[in-house]
């Protein structure tokens, strides 16, 4: 049944791409209103995949998926989606503003965009701080300057949960921190899920981190420790955090071999 304060509800899914070779195998995930998370493991793990299971593009072979109590293709149009970057063809001829505009795309959607998708698409690269660059071609833009551009397609279509693939991949130090100041306000009024392989990313204000590799385990972003990302990566990872302080909480990761594993 669904609860009204769940916004994603997976339970017993099992999917993969081939018969018999399940990439998710009997994963359950609760997402609360208010929460957000962000999604890790392994390359291969199943990330991507789980992504697109929320996006309605995949089917499970087995178990379900609730959005906002509905599924995932009736809770579409209520989905911002950022795409990893290597999948996007940065030569398009297009410029920033059409990028966006692509957001809101409806179902049957057949036409012209309307001003108030005009106007939304705007207001999506002002609330990014790139309204200037809504005239300029996409292809000439930075690596940072297009990932913003991405972030406000996203947004176009205001979404009440925004899935980001891999967003601070390909972005410099200084995009990155301008990306984690955007996040921090996105997630106040709502769901965030962003896969990253940057276990620094763990710390920055997130509710859960999502362990993915086959199975699904959730922890509460505080509980999350060396011992736990060594465990869903089957090896020992490095986890230095973005402020630079250690997941041992000595602060001193240069002195500490605990943060350095
Ligand atoms: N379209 C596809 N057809 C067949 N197999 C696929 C397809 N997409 C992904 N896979 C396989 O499914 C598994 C999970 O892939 P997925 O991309 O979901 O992992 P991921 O955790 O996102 O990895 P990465 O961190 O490298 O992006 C991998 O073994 C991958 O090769």
């Amino acid at each position: 049944m669904h609860t009204s304060d769940a916004i994603i509800e997976i339970r017993e899914l099992t999917f993969g791409y081939d018969a018999g070779n399940p990439v998710l195998d009997s994963i359950n995930l609760t997402v609360k209103r208010g929460q957000s998370g962000c999604i890790v493991g392994p390359n291969g793990g199943g990330k991507s995949t789980l992504l697109r299971l929320l996006l309605g593009l995949l089917t499970p072979d087995r178990g379900t998926i609730r959005i906002f109590g509905e599924s995932p293709a009736a809770a579409r149009l209520r989905i911002g989606y950022m795409p990893q970057y290597h999948q996007l063809d940065g030569a398009f001829p297009i410029t920033a503003l059409e990028v966006v505009l692509q957001g809101r795309i409806r179902r049957g959607f057949w036409g012209w965009y309307t001003a108030a998708d005009r106007a939304a698409a705007m207001a999506s690269l002002e609330e990014m701080g790139i309204a200037s660059l809504a005239p300029r071609s996409f292809a000439a833009l930075s690596g940072g300057q297009r990932q913003r551009v991405l972030i406000a397609r996203a947004l176009a279509c205001e979404p009440q949960l925004l899935l980001l693939d891999e967003p601070t991949a390909n972005i410099d130090p200084g995009a990155e921190e301008q990306f984690y100041a955007t996040l921090n306000i996105l997630r106040r009024r709502m769901t965030v899920l962003t896969v990253s392989h940057d276990l620094g990313f763990v710390n920055r204000e997130i509710d859960l981190v999502i362990c993915v590799n086959r199975q699904l385990t959730v922890h509460q972003a505080g509980a999350f420790n060396a011992e736990t990302a060594n465990a869903v990566y089957h090896h020992e990872v490095n986890l230095i955090q973005h402020d630079h302080s250690c997941f041992c909480s000595c602060k001193h990761p240069e002195e500490c071999g605990e943060g350095r594993k």
